[in-house]
């Protein structure tokens, strides 16, 4: 194999002559080529694929495969390696027939001038050279051509990707341009049909709109007028005008009365803020409202006139002796009266102070039969007789289970109450741990049955009694301070018997008229009534209603100091304890046992002057049990 190096440029000579083979290898070596020869077509064609020649020269007449089958084997190939045929003179019309099956020239046997050759050799190569120059730059230009198109589909795809969202955004902008004008429209019509004034104007009060109805009201040509002037015929700012507020930024409501049109309105001034949050504006949206205000005030008066009307009707219960089922025409008894009308008025808690048998459970009952609640249930609570490990499910309640015995749920004084009056008497004795969780009840914050975990509510309203004195209870720590205050809100305060003696005959023609058939029983004679002035009543009107029980139903009194009287037989006067032994012997042992307990009770109470404490002592029993006896008995 012939040396070569990179410049040089390989002719493959396919040619059975060789002596043509040998004198074109010499020259074109010469001339600088690498030649390689092959003696027949089968050679030449094995021989183009190992050395990849530059340049063919064949020879058309060969033996084992003539120049044609060459060329139409390698015919793939004729593009990139030009083939020059080398043919006899006198047979051009194979070179015709090789030229058209790809060979790029021809030259004729015998080759008289190698130049020529040579000649046709470089053309061929140059051709070749410019081919694949052509090919290069067609491939560069297809490269390029590729790249800029897909960069253009890329940039097409981009521009309709951004096109397709333009075309969105556009829908949506027109879509809420078209709800903005159609909400601007109804805004605007409804500002235009509002029935009340609206106007906006700066911070120098100068007008910058007003609605249809106001330019009614005040002409049209308003912009830049102070509003004080046009609306109002004011030289100053309006005194109701909350200008320097809204200014902050405050939206403010005021009710004022007009005095140039001598109308009311009400007022809604509010800040219209700038893009930076600034306030730019004041909005104010009056409304007449001198109907509502006539409306209001004819229902305030009438409020007057019916609750005048409810205190007369309710005074009306009240005579010159006597307040409902209350008895007495004394002056302590009227200022009683006076006090019960006011509580009945009001929901505030109440508290009434008396010694035993004063009438306050009566004086309570009054006060909630008269007030609101009336038509709801009024529960007494004897605070004294319940023992403290029951205070609580007393008042709250329970549910089943909550303890043994607790077989279905319980209803405590709260619920029974709800709506209604609970009297507390004895409020002084109720523990300190129960007037926590009173107050809270009362206060909103509720209560809770024992064994639930729900906290309820009850709307109540306390009416308290008590014959202790509560400052000295809340000196010593028996009562807590809020509590007091609590229900410490409409004090009364009743008489002790004996400082409205007058009252005495009243009561007992009260109590005997009262009696079963009383309307039947002679009068009692003016010298018992007479005596019975002259006792001081430590029991009072209990004591006085149990004294003429008895003198009823026995024909005797049982207290001392009754002066002696000519025209009527003396009542009998018993001052001696009851016997030991009652004078029936028809009764059931506990009827008998009850009733020797009752008098005996009433007996020691009477003499004790009513004192409990004293009595319980004296029996040796608790305060609460003695308490739960004489309710028992009705003493
Ligand atoms: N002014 C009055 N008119 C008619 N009856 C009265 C009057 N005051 C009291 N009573 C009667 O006297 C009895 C005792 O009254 P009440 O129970 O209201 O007294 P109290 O002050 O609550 O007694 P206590 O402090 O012992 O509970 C009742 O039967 C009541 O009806």
């Amino acid at each position: 194999m012939p040396a070569e190096t990179a410049q040089q440029r390989r002719v493959l000579i396919i040619d059975d002559e060789e002596i043509v083979r040998d004198s074109v290898s010499t020259y074109l070596e010469d001339s600088g080529f690498v030649v390689y020869q092959a003696g027949d077509g089968r050679d030449g064609l094995s021989r183009f694929y190992e050395v990849t020649p530059d340049v063919v020269l064949l020879d058309l007449r060969m033996p084992r495969m003539d120049g044609l089958e060459v060329l139409a084997a390698i015919a793939g190939q004729l593009d990139r390696i030009p083939v020059i045929v080398v043919t006899g003179a006198g047979v051009l019309q194979d070179a015709v027939a090789a030229l058209r099956l790809g060979a790029f020239d021809f030259v004729t046997k015998p080759i008289v001038d190698m130049a020529v050759l040579e000649h046709a050799i470089r053309r061929a190569l140059e051709h070749t050279r410019l081919l694949e120059e052509n090919r290069r730059y067609q491939a560069h230009l297809e490269d390029e051509i590729g790249s800029r198109t897909r960069d253009l589909h890329r940039r097409t795809e981009e521009l309709l990707v951004a096109n397709a969202e333009l075309t969105k955004e556009m829908a949506i902008r027109e879509k809420t341009a078209a709800a903005l004008r159609q909400s601007e429209a109804r805004l605007a019509e409804i500002v235009s049909i509002f029935e009340g004034f609206i106007y906006t104007c700066d911070s120098d009060f100068c007008l910058d709109f007003v609605n249809r109805k106001l330019a009614d009201h005040v002409g049209d040509d308003v912009a830049g007028k102070r509003c004080h002037v046009v609306l109002y015929g004011l030289d100053q700012p309006c005194p109701w005008c909350r200008h320097s507020d809204v200014f902050k930024g405050q939206a403010a409501r005021t009710e004022f009365y007009n005095e140039k049109d001598g109308r009311w309105y009400d007022a809604v001034q509010s800040p219209m803020f700038g893009s930076e949050g600034q306030v730019r504006n004041l909005q104010a949206v009056v409304l007449d409202i001198s109907d509502r205000k006539a409306t209001e005030d004819w229902l305030r008066q009438r409020e007057t006139q019916l609750s005048e009307k409810n205190r007369r009707l309710k005074s009306s219960m009240r005579t010159a002796s006597r307040f409902g089922h209350i008895i007495g025409k004394s002056r302590p008894m009227q200022e009683v009266y006076e006090n019960i009308l006011k509580a009945a008025e009001s929901n505030a808690h109440v508290i009434i102070y008396g010694q035993s048998g004063t009438g306050k459970e009566l004086v309570a009952k009054t006060i909630h039969d008269l007030s609101d609640r009336g038509s709801k249930n009024f529960v007494t609570v004897h605070c004294g007789a319940i023992p403290d490990s029951l205070i609580e499910s007393e008042f709250f309640g329970y549910r089943k289970g909550a303890f043994s015995g607790a077989d279905q749920d319980k209803p405590g004084y709260l619920d029974a109450a709800d709506g209604g009056t609970l009297f507390m008497d004895e409020v002084g004795e109720l523990n300190l741990s129960m007037q926590v969780k009173l107050l809270r009840a009362i206060e909103g914050g509720g209560y809770t049955p024992i064994g639930s975990s729900i906290v309820k509510q009850a709307d109540i309203r306390i009416v308290a009694a008590t014959n202790r004195n509560l400052r000295q209870r809340l000196e010593s720590g028996h009562f807590r301070k809020d509590f007091y205050y609590r229900i410490h809100i409409l004090p009364i305060t009743l008489p002790a018997l004996s400082s409205r003696k007058e009252d005495i005959p009243l009561l007992v023609n009260h109590f005997v008229s009262d009696f079963p058939h009383g309307d039947k029983l002679p009068v009692v004679p003016q010298r018992i009534i007479t005596a019975m002035q002259r006792y001081d009543w430590p029991g009072n009107i209990r004591e006085l209603q149990n004294s003429v029980h008895r003198y009823i139903t026995l024909g005797e009194i049982d207290f001392l100091d009754l002066p002696p009287t000519t025209d009527e037989p003396p009542p009998a006067i018993r001052p001696d304890p009851p016997p030991g032994l009652p004078d029936r012997f028809d009764q059931p042992l506990s009827q008998a046992v009850s009733n020797f307990e009752k008098q005996y009770i009433e007996h020691l109470l009477q003499e004790n002057h009513w004192h409990r404490s004293r009595v319980a002592e004296l029996l040796g029993i608790d305060r609460r049990t003695l308490f739960r006896k004489m309710k028992a008995y009705g003493l």
